[in-house]
This record gives structure tokens, sequence and C-alpha cells, in this order.
């Protein structure tokens, strides 16, 4: 069963040090996925500590909270182009994006490969299943509408 949604995140490691192209990041997404909403905003440290609540044992937790609050992020309700139910969204952004950890992610075309610049500063973010999806979707947009999001 496929999902139509993700919540997609471009990191502060672009905005901080790549702010060059993030215009071009947004549009090579808009090649394969509807942005229905987003907005730019800077994380507050509880912000970022809830909703990487379930990393909070792992040794990279203090590094992680540390960086994603370092400047602006970019949170996105994604859906891909093509979305049938063979086509999911939460896999094909994934796809999309490549692998966590960067000398993986250099040897695949995908955006972290072209932008990541460590295992941390892996430049984006995509939900990893409906429900991780539908939560993150709400903790950003608490608004938004799934049954009409062109609403949103
Ligand atoms: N081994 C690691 N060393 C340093 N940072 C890491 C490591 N593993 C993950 N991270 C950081 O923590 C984030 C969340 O880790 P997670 O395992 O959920 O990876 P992911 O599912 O690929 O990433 P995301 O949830 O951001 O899409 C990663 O995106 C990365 O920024």
């Amino acid at each position: 069963m496929s999902f139509r949604f993700t919540l997609a995140i471009i990191k502060p490691d672009i905005f901080v040090k790549q702010p060059n192209n993030v215009k071009s990041i947004i549009e090579k997404i808009e090649s394969r996925f509807i942005i229905h909403t987003s907005k730019q905003i800077n994380l507050s440290i509880q912000d970022a500590e809830q909703f990487y609540h379930d990393h909070r044992e792992k040794f990279f937790y203090e590094r992680l909270i540390s960086f994603m609050t370092r400047g602006p992020i970019l949170p996105m309700v994604l859906e891909y182009k093509n979305n049938d139910q063979n086509n999911d969204t939460i896999k094909n952004w994934r796809d999309f994006i490549g692998p966590t950890h960067r000398e993986k992610a250099k040897t695949m075309n995908c955006l972290r490969g072209e932008y990541g610049t460590s295992d941390t500063r892996n430049s984006f973010h995509g939900s990893g299943s409906e429900e991780e999806a539908k939560k993150e979707i709400v903790f950003f947009f608490p608004k938004f509408d799934f049954n009409n999001p062109k609403s949103n």
C-alpha cells in the first residue's frame, strides 16, 4: 500500500554553506514532485529534540541537534508526480535523496551524493514510513488537509 505524501526537509547545510544552490535544488525537486506546502523556518532546540526523539540514544544525537538548529531549514510536503498504486512518494523521495551515509551516497546519482558533505550534514530528510510521514507532516504543518492538498 503506497502513501501519497511525504515530509521532506532541506537541511541547514544547504542554507548556510550553499545558499546559491537552493533555487536549482527546488527546480530539481519540482521536476519530479509537487510541493504542496513549504515554509522556511529556524528549528528551536526543543523542536529539534522532539522531531529526533527516537534518535536520543544514538552517538550522533548531540551533533544532529546542533546541526539542525544551526540555520534555516525548509520542510515541504511532497507528492510524487507519477503517483499510482505502485509508485509511492515516500520511497521515490528516499531514492531521489539517496543513502544516509556520505561515502555511499557519493557513488550514486542522488541529491545527497551531489550536495551532502558528511553523514550528519547530508542535506535532506525524508520520512521513513507512512506513519512517520503523517506524524512529521502534522509536526510542521498542523493544518495540512490530507484529503484536499490543493487547498494548502
Ligand atoms: N552514523 C551517523 N553519523 C552521523 N550522523 C548520522 C549518522 N546516521 C544518521 N545521522 C544523521 O541523523 C539523521 C537521522 O538519521 P536516520 O538514521 O533517521 O537517517 P535517514 O533516515 O537517512 O535520515 P532522515 O531521517 O534525516 O531522512 C541523518 O539524516 C543524519 O543527518
